[in-house]
């Protein structure tokens, strides 16, 4: 959460002139509504099958870059389709997190205390990111473009 894939994933997109897709925004214009709105309203079972529908059909139709939410790694279905693709695990240390989510609202699995929930989630999450990752490429003290680069190099994928 807040490593960038969004940031990151424009700027791989930009540089491989291919398009660029996220399915977090893909489910705010769909439910028309923030996803913090929706774990309010409806709780985290609820975001987690409407993310699977997300993201599943962003996979079936989108040639691109995709940029996954954090939590989209959770379902063991979506883990097996994303086996066929070139994922990239953006990782981070927890000051770093802190740092770019702050205390945002945003985001609200680290609405109370950002990184100590942030450190519970990546210790359940990590061995599942890793698991579907085909590249692991750490952020810590990179800019933006630094990371794109760093992704287009551990994919071995050259720039358009
Ligand atoms: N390499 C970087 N160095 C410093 N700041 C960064 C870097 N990458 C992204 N940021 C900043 O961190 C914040 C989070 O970035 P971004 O929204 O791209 O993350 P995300 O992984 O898409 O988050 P989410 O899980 O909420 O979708 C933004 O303010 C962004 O500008
Ligand atoms: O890591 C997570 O569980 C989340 C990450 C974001 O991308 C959003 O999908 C949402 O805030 C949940
Ligand atoms: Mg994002």
């Amino acid at each position: 959460m807040g490593v960038g894939k969004s940031t990151v994933g424009a700027l791989v997109a930009e540089r491989l002139g291919c398009a660029y897709r996220d399915t977090d925004d893909d489910i705010v214009a769909e439910q028309g509504r923030a996803i913090a709105d929706i774990f309010v309203d409806e709780g985290e079972p609820v975001f987690r099958a409407i993310e699977k529908q997300a993201v599943h059909k962003a996979l079936a139709e989108h040639d691109g870059v995709l940029a996954l939410g954090g939590g989209a790694i959770l379902d063991e279905d979506t883990r097996a389709l994303l086996a066929g693709h070139r994922v990239v695990y953006l990782s981070m240390d927890v000051e770093e997190a802190v740092q770019r989510t702050g205390l945002n609202a945003a985001r609200p699995l680290l609405a109370v205390n950002p990184r100590r929930q942030w450190r519970e989630l990546m210790d359940a999450r990590r061995h599942l990111y890793t698991e579907v990752a085909r590249a692991v490429v750490a952020t810590d003290g990179r800019t933006p473009e630094e990371v794109a680069q760093a992704v287009l190099d551990a994919l071995e994928l050259k720039e358009a």
